[in-house]
């Protein structure tokens, strides 16, 4: 593992915020994932890489979870402080030039977002559109990165998305072409019922790629 050092933090909601790092030239595939660890303590994290691969610098994006081991100590972190980065890791890399159609369906819920920051931030002319759950219109995480008419965000809370309910009632209303390439991220449930979802609306299992969180 290598030190990097936190060079800014972005509280986005009380509980969910960006920490930025020394990149240190550190490598990575958009869509991987690093390990990160508070110096000193054996309690390390997977986190995807939020930021581009062309970045000159490192983001994560990180939701508290209030009973958690890390993550109220990484709230706590401030530019200055360091921590262990170790990675790249994972096979959820994207390169629009790996698939063979070039129609991109993102579903991600809560920090489940970030691998899609990320791969919209490094390419930024893609076609693609962004299914985002979250309770609250507020969690919507720095959208304005994205293409505002290339998101749907459904919140199960509040009013304040463009559709109240969770994003697999939403995606049970859509039509989709058969070749969509189709991204799943976030917590296992969503990713398992998403899945069901889009083979039943007739897209090939190898045309679904998944990144379960928790
Ligand atoms: C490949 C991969 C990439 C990941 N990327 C991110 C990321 O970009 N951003 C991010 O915030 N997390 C990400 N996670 C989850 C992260 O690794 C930690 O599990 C999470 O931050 C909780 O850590 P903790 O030590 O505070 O809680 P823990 O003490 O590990 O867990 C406490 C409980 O909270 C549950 N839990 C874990 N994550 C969440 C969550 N987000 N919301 C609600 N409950 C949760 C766990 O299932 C567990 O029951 C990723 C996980 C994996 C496997």
């Amino acid at each position: 593992m290598k030190l990097h050092q936190i060079t800014a933090v972005r509280q986005l909601t009380d509980s969910t915020f960006v920490l930025q790092l020394e990149r240190k030239e550190l490598p990575f595939h958009t869509g991987q994932f690093v390990i990160l660890r508070r110096p000193g303590t054996i309690e390390q994290r997977e986190y995807t890489v939020y930021s581009g691969a062309k970045d000159n610098f490192l983001e994560v994006l990180v939701r508290e979870v209030t009973e958690g081991k890390v993550t109220p100590r990484l709230k706590k972190m401030q530019p200055g402080d360091q921590l262990e980065v170790d990675g790249p890791f994972g096979f959820f890399r994207f390169n629009p030039k790996m698939f063979p159609s070039q129609k991109f369906l993102f579903v991600a819920t809560g920090t489940g977002i970030s691998p899609f920051h990320s791969f919209v931030k490094t390419y930024p002319s893609l076609d693609y559109h962004l299914v985002h759950g979250v309770r609250f219109g507020e969690e919507a995480y720095e959208h304005h990165d994205f293409n505002k008419q290339n998101i749907t965000l459904c919140t199960t809370g509040d009013k304040t998305g463009n559709f109240m309910g969770r994003v697999t009632q939403f995606l049970a209303t859509q039509k989709l072409e058969s070749d969509t390439q189709c991204f799943l991220c976030g917590n296992s449930e969503m990713i398992q019922e998403a899945f069901d979802i889009l083979t039943e609306k007739g897209i090939e299992v190898q045309n679904i790629y998944t990144e379960v969180y928790f």
